[in-house]
């Protein structure tokens, strides 16, 4: 089976990505792409060495190989199997929001145009903030079967509100059914009316204890925390990135909160998704209650209005 993975942008978000895709041995062959060179270079030599150590029959796993190499945007989107979209920028002094979206959305656009033709089979899997508006221009742009562009969207939002929940219960975080959709970031939801522990709901055990808002704010607020406290997060997102790609390559069918499109609202955002070696295979249906709905509903018309906006105003 082939397993070559390219990612775009290898900054510290796509230079961990790399090291959990290769300790994790989900891909035989990884490509990385970036706009400065320098930085390119070094990150294939330092992950070659992480290569060398995973092959070495001495490490756990008994030595599974793998090779790093440069590529260039166009190599990759020809080449590889999965495309991890990690390419992004930070604020400058004086910079607006706005215009730092605009500088977000353009190295987007630049990356889409500088790989075509992608390969008719390939995966993208963005990551890049504003991760649903990124995606949703993506998918315009590839030119792709809509469901072989998906982004990370809500997939670790999930994973680290149910290790909220399962600390606060003292319970495996297996045992607790609770999903997190919508459009990642502040208005991102958590599906608390149907979340389960142990096949019970939720609302009759935590909820009568815990404040679920506090919670589900915790979540929320602890990417910004890391960031503040370190300048950048990447582990967490690194080991959802190695497992979205992994269920992707194996065709695991398993279910994941990625970003995708989604044809009643025209665009992409984070409902649980089946995943196979097409991508997303198909949207599971999520029940929510009308309150539930109308606050994802009215975030995801806010990200459609953002997305006519920088399409409008020739930013892109
Ligand atoms: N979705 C999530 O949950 C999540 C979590 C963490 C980080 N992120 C996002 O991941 C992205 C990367 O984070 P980071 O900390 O590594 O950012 P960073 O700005 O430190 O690094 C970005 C890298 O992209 C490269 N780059 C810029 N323009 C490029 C282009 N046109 N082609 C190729 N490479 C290009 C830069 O040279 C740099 O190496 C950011 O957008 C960040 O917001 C998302």
């Amino acid at each position: 089976m082939t397993s070559r993975i390219g990612i775009i942008g290898v900054g510290p978000v796509g230079a961990a990505a790399a090291y959990a895709l290769l300790l994790q041995h989900v891909a035989r062959e990884l490509w990385l792409a970036d706009i400065k060179l320098d930085r390119r270079d070094g990150q294939v030599r330092d992950l070659a060495d992480v290569a060398a150590v995973v092959a070495d029959p001495k490490s756990p796993g008994g030595g599974a190989r793998a090779t790093v190499r440069a590529a260039t945007h166009h190599e990759v989107a020809a080449e590889c199997d999965i495309i991890v979209i990690t390419a992004g920028s930070k604020y400058t002094i004086g910079e607006t929001s706005m215009q730092h979206l605009y500088r977000k959305v353009s190295i987007v656009r630049s990356i889409v145009a500088a790989m075509q033709p992608i390969r008719r089979d390939a995966v993208l899997l963005v990551v890049s903030n504003p991760v649903d508006l990124l995606t949703s221009l993506v998918k315009e742009m590839a030119g792709l079967p809509a469901g072989q562009v998906l982004g990370t969207g809500t997939e670790l939002d999930g994973v680290r509100l149910r290790a909220l929940v399962a600390s606060e219960m003292g319970t495996p975080a297996s045992s607790i059914n609770l999903n997190v959709v919508g459009v990642h970031g502040p208005s991102q939801l958590a599906t608390w009316s149907t979340a389960t522990v142990n096949d019970q709901p939720l609302q009759q055990t935590l909820l009568s204890t815990h404040h679920p808002t506090l919670l589900a704010d915790e979540c929320k607020r602890r990417s910004e925390a890391i960031v503040h406290a370190k300048g950048s997060t990447e582990y967490g997102i690194a080991a959802v990135i190695a497992r979205l790609c992994a269920a992707i390559l194996d065709d695991t069918q398993s279910v994941h909160a990625v970003s995708h499109f989604q044809a009643e609202f025209g665009c992409c955002f984070s409902l649980p998704a089946v995943l196979g070696r097409e991508g997303v295979v198909r949207t599971v249906a999520v029940e929510l209650t009308e309150a539930e709905r109308a606050e994802m509903e009215r975030s995801v018309r806010l990200l459609r209005g953002r997305i006519g906006s920088v399409e409008g105003d020739g930013a892109v």
